[in-house]
């Protein structure tokens, strides 16, 4: 297992960033290496996010010195998705099969988290998101299908797209961590566009089912200040809770938004005209 961390920045210090330190602060690059575990402990909400590519034998997840307790989740909760092909996490000896898109949600307290592909010819890839938790919830599975669906956007303004809330106050109960899978119409290239910021809550990016040979522009920064981040599939990115995100893709993809502060209300977002950016 390795782990990364990354700090957080004040947004006025985020303005001065060339194209190299943007990647530096903000890009989670290397998420899916085969047989490992790979994490980044991020100092904005404490946000913990990465990868688990089991592919010869299972994974565990184990804690290091930057979590601070003797087991990983012994102060969080997890959530994750499967984005691979078939595959099993065992919590605590409790057995959840899931196939790509199914979503897990791990509680706080969970000791023994293992990690395996049921084909190794076709590994699962599950993204991890966690954050700290001071009660726990209930561990439980929810597939694309008991997901809450929102569909937003239209093909003339590109931005037609389906938002799964899986990991959502309304499906599961967790201690503040909210997640979901968003997925682009085909032809559709913008998401979360309007955009908008939400001080009040950190969200996290992961960006999927982007063919090898297409880019996505993730912008980020003050609405006034905008900067943007050139991604490539399978790659993240920090959105600190001042910063806008919405991206476009040279194709249609797919992304898990993640989020975590001090609310869970998915709509109380602060709207960003379009006129107002720069
Ligand atoms: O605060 C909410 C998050 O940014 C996402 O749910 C937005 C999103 O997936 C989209 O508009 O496509
Ligand atoms: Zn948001």
């Amino acid at each position: 297992m390795k782990i990364t961390t990354r700090y957080d920045t004040h947004p006025a210090d985020a303005r001065g960033y060339d194209t190299e330190t943007l990647r530096d602060r903000y890009l989670i690059d290397g998420i899916f290496q085969a047989d490992d575990i790979v994490l980044t402990y991020s100092h904005v909400d404490r946000v913990v996010a990465g990868g688990a590519m089991p592919v010869s034998a299972p994974l565990a997840l184990v804690a290091t010195k930057e979590i601070g307790s003797d087991t990983f989740l012994e102060r969080r909760e997890l959530g994750l998705f499967n984005v691979g092909g078939a595959g099993r996490v065992t919590v605590d000896g409790t057995v959840y099969d899931l196939e790509t898109r199914d979503a897990l949600y791990v509680a706080m307290g969970s000791v023994d988290i293992r990690f395996e592909s049921l084909d190794s010819a076709n590994p699962a890839k599950f993204y991890l998101v966690s954050t700290p938790a001071h009660a726990r919830f209930e561990t439980m599975k929810i597939s694309a299908a008991q997901a809450k669906q929102r569909p937003l956007g239209e093909t003339a303004t590109g931005n037609k797209r389906v938002i799964y809330q899986m990991i959502h106050p309304d499906v599961v109960r967790t201690a503040q961590l909210v997640m979901g899978l968003t997925v682009l119409e085909n032809g559709n290239m913008w998401n979360s566009m309007p955009c908008h910021t939400h001080e009040r809550r950190c969200e996290f990016y992961f960006y999927f089912d982007l063919p090898d040979s297409a880019r996505l522009f993730h912008f980020m920064g003050e609405p006034t200040e905008t900067r943007h981040i050139v991604v490539a599939n399978e790659q993240a990115v920090i959105s600190p809770s001042w910063s806008i995100h919405c991206g476009v893709g040279t194709h249609s993809y797919s992304f898990i938004w993640a989020m975590g502060g001090d609310n869970q209300t998915f709509d109380d977002m602060d709207q960003v005209s379009l006129a107002s950016m720069r």
